[in-house]
This record gives C-alpha cells, sequence and structure tokens, in this order.
C-alpha cells in the first residue's frame, strides 16, 4: 500500500506518529521512534518555556490486559530549548512535529515567537487541550478563549500549525468548535486528547491509581475508541478539506486504525497502546492493517478514507 500522505509542507511515507506526551519525552526516546518500524513522523512532548518536573507520583497507570490508560503527568517536559536542540542539531529521519503548550496565553505566544524566529520549518501542534492548571476549563473548551489565542497566533505565526483537541460530547460543540477552526489557516488538527477527569480504583485497596488530583486524570486506550472515532467524523465532516486531520485515541489494533480512516483521518498517532506495547507497535498495526485491506481487496487509502457507510 502506498500511504503517502502530504500535511502542508510535510510527506509522510506511513500513517502512524507517536501521541506527544508518549515516547518523547528525551532525545533517546525521540530517536526510539524515528527508528521504529512503518513510524511515520515523530511529535516532541508538548513544551513549556521551562523544563517542569510534573505532578507527585503515582500519576501513570496502564492495565496492559484492557489495553487502558489514566494518567495526570502535570506537563513534566525538558522546555522549548530542548526540544528544539533535538529538531536543528540532529538529522532526522522522519518528519518531526513540534508539541507546544502554554500555561497561559503569554507563554504559548512566546513560545510561538521563539519557534517562529527558529530555523524550525516542521509542523507545530499547538496543544489546546491540557488540563489547565488554574482551575479553569481546557481551553479548547472555552470558544471564546480559543479564538482570542488563534487570532493572537495567527497574527504572526506563519509555518504550518495544526492544534491538539480534547474530546467533545455534544453535536452543539462539535459545529461551535469546527466553525472557529474554519477560519484559520490551519494544517490539521488532531483529535483527541485524552478523555479528561476520569478515575480508577484498585479494587485490592479500595484506592485510586493515581495521586494528582485525587485520582481524577485523562483516560486513553481501548475504552476511549468510540469517542475518539466520533470526534474524527464529526470534525472531518464540519471542517475546510484543506484542514487535515491526525487522528488519536483507542487505536489498540489494526481494525481500529481502518475505522480512523473510515471517518476521515489522514494520519493516525498512538498514545496509550505504544506506552503499553513499545515502538514495534507500528509495525504490527500496519500489518494488521494490510491484512484488511487484503480481505477487502483495498489498493488505494482514497477507497477507505472518508467512506464510513450510513444506513439509509
Ligand atoms: C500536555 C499535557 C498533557 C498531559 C500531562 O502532561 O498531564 N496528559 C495528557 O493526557 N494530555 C496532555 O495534553
Amino acid at each position: 500500500m502506498d500511504y503517502t500522505t502530504k500535511i502542508a509542507n510535510q510527506v509522510f511515507h506511513h500513517l502512524f506518529i507517536n501521541a506527544a506526551g508518549v515516547y518523547c519525552q528525551t532525545f533517546e526516546e525521540l530517536e526510539q521512534i524515528q527508528n521504529a518500524p512503518c513510524a511515520g513522523a515523530v511529535i516532541t512532548k508538548s513544551a513549556t518555556a521551562k523544563e517542569r518536573s510534573g505532578n507527585s507520583e503515582p500519576r501513570y497507570f496502564e492495565n496492559s490486559v484492557e489495553h487502558n490508560t489514566i494518567n495526570s503527568m502535570g506537563l513534566p517536559n525538558l522546555g522549548i530549548d530542548y526540544y528544539l536542540n533535538y529538531v536543528l542539531k540532529h538529522s532526522l529521519k522522519l518528519p518531526t512535529l513540534f508539541s507546544i503548550v502554554g500555561l497561559c496565553q503569554k507563554e504559548i505566544i512566546d513560545n510561538l515567537k521563539k519557534l517562529q524566529a527558529s530555523d524550525f520549518s516542521g509542523l507545530t501542534e499547538l496543544n489546546l487541550s491540557y488540563p489547565n492548571v488554574s482551575g479553569k476549563p481546557q481551553i479548547a473548551y472555552d470558544f471564546a478563549a480559543t479564538r482570542e489565542i488563534l487570532d493572537n497566533v495567527f497574527a504572526f505565526y506563519s509555518k504550518p500549525l495544526g492544534v491538539k483537541l480534547p474530546p467533545y460530547f455534544d453535536i452543539a460543540h462539535f459545529d461551535q468548535i469546527a466553525a472557529i477552526l474554519n477560519d484559520y489557516p490551519l494544517a490539521y488538527v488532531n483529535a483527541i486528547n485524552s478523555v479528561g477527569n476520569g478515575l480508577v480504583i484498585d479494587p485490592e485497596t479500595d484506592t485510586v491509581m493515581i495521586k494528582p488530583k485525587d485520582g481524577f486524570g485523562g483516560l486513553g486506550g481501548k475504552q476511549i475508541k468510540a469517542t475518539a472515532l466520533a470526534n474524527v467524523r464529526a470534525l472531518r465532516q464540519r471542517l475546510h478539506p484543506q484542514i487535515k486531520i491526525i487522528a488519536t485515541g483507542g487505536v489498540t489494533n489494526g481494525r481500529n486504525v481502518y475505522d480512523h480512516l473510515l471517518c476521515g483521518a489522514d494520519l493516525v498517532s498512538v498514545g496509550s497502546q505504544l506506552g503499553i506495547e513499545g515502538p514495534t507497535v507500528f509495525a504490527r498495526l500496519e500489518k494488521e492493517l494490510e491484512e484488511i485491506f487484503a480481505d477487502k481487496g483495498i489498493t488505494d487509502l482514497r477507497q477507505v478514507r472518508g467512506k464510513l457507510k450510513l444506513i439509509a
């Protein structure tokens, strides 16, 4: 199968990319994705202006039997300069995306001004969907704040930009966020981030699994697949066709990848299952996907992308 896919100035030869936050904290982890068979791209951990240690532990739990995770990492990262150094100083095998975040609008703008002034020429992913530490809703759940930030960003940022979105659960919200995003020259959207503020309990001890926020954390893995598919589908139906879609959420096997393609995904990112299985996951997913293509006689991605069928 020819997986060649273009987003802005980047050409991808495989569908898969790590989800920001997974296998991308350090040079070593980033290189493991660069060298992983069937990986199509790499993205950095969402970077703040300065290094952060993140929340207290335990802050992550994976159920490898059920392919589910919960996390409240608290934005640990080595700071924007570390990741800039990585993308500018090393010969990168794959298209490498730069994830940016800010605990306030000023930090977002300052981070993007630094990228704008740098020699980085790849795709930037503005994460609008991390749990906001100041107790307000996540940025992308505040539609006025989202519009304000994108107005301020596109007043100066001229390099290709995508945004990472949280899951939406209301048709009116799909309509509202798409109407905002369609007003900007976005290269892509990445949907979805973890499903916010879930709760997992240890049956042995009647205790929450993670310490931060009294156990509330972002959900990932199999449990969020239906929500992820719906968000990819709803955004594909509403966004201008030039805004591409990186699908994230619930990918644990080739069928899930196929379903995201049916919903309109251009690329597919893997988070929880990558963390559970390691970088060999991409080759397994691609093999399983090709078995499905063979069964269905599919020889071109255009026969699948966006081809979800409805019931007449
Ligand atoms: C950037 C912080 C994020 C984090 C985190 O560092 O806690 N966890 C997520 O599931 N998604 C995020 O976007």
